[in-house]
């Protein structure tokens, strides 16, 4: 029996994403969801990761997995990371390339991570994934935060021009899930 899982999320966008990674496979995990807003704090990804699964296991009561998604620039050392929710509501798509004007490089990576919690009383576990690619120029439908600003390595378009199947082939997102679905069924084994 393929396991049922309460993903806490605010973003319509993650939700589906995860669900159509889930489908790409015979036997899908199945996921529930709950819109909770769950403040988030400052720190590493891996800080914020566990505090925010952590909470929401205990707003639950339950067993529950939550997704963060960080934007790295490698001119940055790893900044915005995190905080990138925050500085692309500010300065939207154009300003994010400004950001990089003058510096060397254009290099950046998505990292998703995804943290697993059994109940309020447990640690929650993490599953990172972590594609490579470049900040650019917006091209392709700006539906799905920077997505129009980010092109993986190797290929010729942005992650908002790929089919949605090619994104979940090759995504953060997709490479974390992975992980957390082999966790999931070692653990029912
Ligand atoms: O409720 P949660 O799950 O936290 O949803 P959120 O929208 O707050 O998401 P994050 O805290 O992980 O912030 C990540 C930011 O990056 C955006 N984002 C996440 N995954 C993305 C992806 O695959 N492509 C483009 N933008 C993405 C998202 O819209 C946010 O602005
Ligand atoms: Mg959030």
């Amino acid at each position: 029996m393929a396991p049922t899982l309460i993903f806490v999320t605010g973003n319509a966008n993650k939700l589906k994403e995860v669900k159509a990674i889930l489908s790409q496979d015979s036997s899908p995990i199945v996921i529930e969801s709950r819109a909770l807003d769950i403040p988030e704090i400052q720190g590493t990804t891996q800080e914020v990761a566990i505090a925010k699964c952590r909470r929401a296991a205990e707003l639950l009561g339950g067993p529950c997995i939550t997704e963060d998604t960080a934007l790295c620039f490698e001119a940055m050392n790893g900044l915005p990371g995190p905080y990138i929710k925050y500085f692309l509501a500010d300065l939207g798509h154009e300003g994010l390339n400004r950001m990089l004007d003058g510096f060397p490089t254009r290099a950046a990576w998505a990292l998703c991570t995804f943290a697993y919690s059994d109940g309020p009383d447990s640690e929650p576990i993490l599953f990172e994934g972590r594609t490579d690619g470049s900040i650019v120029a917006a091209r392709g439908p700006g539906v799905f935060g920077w997505d129009a600003v980010f092109q993986p390595n190797g290929a010729s378009l942005t992650y908002a021009e790929m089919p949605a199947d090619q994104k979940n082939q090759l995504s953060h997102r997709y490479k974390a899930l992975k992980k957390l679905k082999e966790y999931l069924y070692s653990k029912e084994s």
